[in-house]
């Protein structure tokens, strides 16, 4: 269901909150290269049988560029501007768990619209594992919350999650593509009721209900109710 009644240029504008927006274009191609490195980094860590002076080693190496990256840190909050493919633009936090720009730690997750609300596909590793083989249940509610959340503020403004429900039907598997899909179902007022699947082998994983509760915006509290 597509409820997307208000023109894109009548969204909030994080600039208006004070929080600073880098355009995707923007991030320079070795950060994005870093970050994919790290992502990796992570999951050889995660995984590694390597011998100790190999790990000493590494340990020193790592620690060293630590420092070299921490001497300048970006604000917290500052989010990301992404224009997706229909047009539509997105914002999120740059750094965001799930689906941030910077973040080695993210899978990502990256959602496009559809006619019925978003669709993206992901594939975990090991660093993501809760039993064996598996995706953790939390991180399954994760890519669904971020999956609920962004059609929210897509198709009507953005807002937090106040409810989430997960069913776990079946095991979601490691190393296998999973498709993660999310709509709105009505909006009452501020209250936006969402939905949201993950699909393995076109077999639903997972499902979840929210709810999402629009940001207050200054000067649009009656048409929010
Ligand atoms: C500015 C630009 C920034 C751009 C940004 C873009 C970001 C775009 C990407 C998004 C992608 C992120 C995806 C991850 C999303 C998270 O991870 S969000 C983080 C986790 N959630 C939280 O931390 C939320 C914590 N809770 C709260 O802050 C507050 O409880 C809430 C949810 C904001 C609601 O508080 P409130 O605004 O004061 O609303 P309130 O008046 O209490 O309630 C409004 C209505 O909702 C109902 N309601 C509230 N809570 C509940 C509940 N738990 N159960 C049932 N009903 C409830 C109330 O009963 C009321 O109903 P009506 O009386 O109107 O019928």
């Amino acid at each position: 269901m597509t409820v997307n009644t208000q023109p894109v240029t009548e969204r909030p504008d994080p600039r208006a909150f004070g929080l600073p927006v880098v355009e995707q274009a923007q991030i320079p191609a070795e950060l994005r290269s870093l970050v994919a490195r790290v992502h990796d980094l992570v999951d050889a860590v995660a995984n590694t049988e390597a011998d100790t002076d190999t790990l000493a080693e590494a340990a020193a190496t790592v620690e060293g560029v630590t420092g070299r990256l921490n001497v300048a840190r970006r604000q917290i909050g500052t989010m990301v501007q992404r224009d997706l493919q229909s047009g539509d633009v997105e914002y999120g936090t740059i750094t965001n768990i799930v689906s941030g720009d910077t973040n080695p730690a993210a899978p990502p997750l990256l959602l496009e619209r559809t006619p019925e609300g978003l669709r993206g596909e992901v594939t975990l590793n090991t660093v993501y594992q809760g039993p064996p083989g598996l995706v953790h249940g939390g991180w399954i509610a994760a890519l669904l919350d971020q999956a609920v959340g962004s059609v929210s503020a897509v198709e009507t403004t953005p807002g937090l999650t106040a409810k989430l429900e997960v069913n776990y039907r079946r095991p979601t598997p490691l190393f296998t593509p999973l498709e993660v899909t999310a709509e709105v179902d009505r909006v009452e007022g501020r209250k936006v009721f969402v939905s949201g699947r993950i699909r393995a082998h076109g077999e639903v994983t997972a499902e979840a209900t929210a709810l999402m509760v629009q940001v207050r915006i200054p000067g649009t509290e009656t048409q929010q109710g």
